[in-house]
């Protein structure tokens, strides 16, 4: 039998916005009905138009405020909140860093786990123009190719320079390659049709080293004109060290194909990081917010407490930036990553910086977790940075086995890092210092976590 829902499509109504979800989206609760209400934050009273209703939510906008919060502070550019660049700049920042915190103490609570503190957040002093990539599609828009962004959620190309969150340098590089595409023509990409050449920029820009790298996302090995395109990109931004075709011809949203072309200069960009250089190459992961993940770094070195007696693994190492500020106070750190050009990137870096007390291996983390364990390996430390789904259950029992003192969690999804440091105090692990969150996307709802967990 259909149970009769309290709304209805296109019906209008009032209603008081009472929590933010993780994605930063207002709730407003109708007979126990959550809506989900983009730009609404808790404490207001407005009124909504319901958009699309579902078995168990729905969604609406909001059509008029009858009472706003204090916390919000009032935005020009709505394609921000729109396309998702900055979901929460509608929040104030002290609001924003709130949000996290309490993100995070929901999380611990919803698991029974009130006994971990969380501190405040370490934001950042302006929290603005901090992003140093930045990859937009280029698509056609009254006859021209022209870079921008899509609506959250959607396919709509909404045309926009991001002058919020990203590096000055990148939007002024973007402005300038898109003018140099036009001058030669260069077909846009053309989703539907599967036609077209380019179908992103990319743009890394080394906050200290000032040099960038631009990608040209194409469809196409060919690029009409590519000698002079080139040429003209050169002569136009003097700071880009590198020029790169990646070949993406396949029909998907993932940006990134697999084949990379240098078409000038080197392959990799440099750039600093508390004083140790990096080289970054096109698919290398690199953390986007150069001065937030200073001092994460700082904090799991802290957390670390190395004395170079200790033996450490880094596993999810990138190119190797938490691997090599440990390697400066230990024995031996090994770091385990799954991209091999990541790992190319992470060996270099140890060169670049004369430490020789680190081991890079290619690899899942969870398979060399479990290779390292039966080979007797006995780490002191270990250091996890895994994606959003977090560690594998075969990644968490083989660390345990090799029974470290400590365990550095760096995440970048409270959900899973809530999940996981419940399966390691399972396992005999607990956590004794307050989780910091670090705010590494302001204006966004994500949360970065580090947590140190210490053997019982
Ligand atoms: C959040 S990033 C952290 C990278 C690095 N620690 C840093 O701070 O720059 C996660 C990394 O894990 C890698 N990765 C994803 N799945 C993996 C797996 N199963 N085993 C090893 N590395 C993996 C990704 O390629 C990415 O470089």
């Amino acid at each position: 039998m259909k149970t009769k829902l309290p709304v209805t499509k296109n019906e209008r109504l009032d209603a008081t916005i009472i929590d933010l979800t993780y994605q930063g989206m207002g709730v407003a609760k109708i007979e126990d009905y959550p809506l989900f209400i983009s730009g609404a934050l808790p404490g207001e009273e407005v009124k909504i138009h319901v958009m699309k209703v579902g078995k168990k939510f729905g969604y609406a906008k909001v059509i008029k405020w009858y009472k706003k919060s204090p916390e919000r502070v009032e935005v020009t550019g709505q394609e921000y909140t729109q396309t998702g660049i900055a979901p929460l700049q509608h929040l104030s920042y002290a609001g924003q860093l709130a949000f996290k915190k309490k993100q995070v103490v929901n999380l611990l609570q919803k698991s029974h786990m009130e006994h971990i503190e969380v501190a405040d957040v370490l934001g950042m002093d302006k929290p603005y123009n901090y992003r140093n990539k930045a990859q937009v599609p280029a698509r056609e828009y009254e006859g021209e190719l022209t870079t921008g962004f899509f609506r959250r959620n959607s396919h709509t190309f909404i045309p926009l320079e991001d002058s919020l969150i990203q590096a000055e340098k990148i939007n002024e590089i973007i402005q300038k390659v898109t003018a140099v595409l036009r001058k030669y023509h260069v077909a846009p990409y053309d989703e539907q049709a599967h036609t077209g050449v380019i179908r992103n920029i990319m743009v890394r820009w080394g906050f200290y080293s000032k040099e960038a790298m631009v990608v040209l996302v194409t469809r196409t090995k060919r690029i009409p004109q590519k000698a002079e395109i080139v040429a003209e990109i050169k002569e136009a931004c003097p700071e880009v060290v590198s020029i790169v075709q990646n070949i993406n011809a396949a029909q998907t949203n993932v940006i990134m194909g697999e084949r990379n072309i240098i078409l000038a200069g080197k392959e990799a960009i440099k750039d600093t990081l508390n004083g140790l250089t990096f080289e970054i190459s096109a698919n290398s992961f690199y953390q986007v917010n150069p001065l937030q993940t200073e001092k994460l770094y700082q904090k799991v070195v802290e957390y670390a407490g190395l004395t170079g007696k200790e033996t450490v693994i880094d596993a999810y190492c990138g190119i190797g930036t938490i691997s090599l500020n440990l390697a400066q106070a230990a024995k031996k750190v090994y770091g385990v990553e799954v991209v091999p050009e990541a790992i190319e990137d992470a060996k270099k870096n140890a060169k670049l910086n004369k430490l020789d007390n680190v081991v890079f291996e290619v690899g899942k983390a969870e398979t060399k977790m479990a290779e390292w364990q039966s080979q007797g390996m006995k780490p002191d430390v270990i250091v996890v940075d895994p994606p959003r789904k977090g560690l594998d259950e075969q990644f968490i029992n083989s660390a345990v086995e090799t029974a470290p003192n400590k365990i550095v969690y760096v995440s970048c999804n409270p959900a899973t890092l809530v999940r996981d440091i419940q399966r390691f105090e399972e396992l005999g692990y607990q956590v004794t210092q307050p989780i910091l969150p670090v705010d590494q996307f302001p204006q966004t709802p994500h949360v970065e976590c580090v947590a140190l967990l210490t053997k019982k």
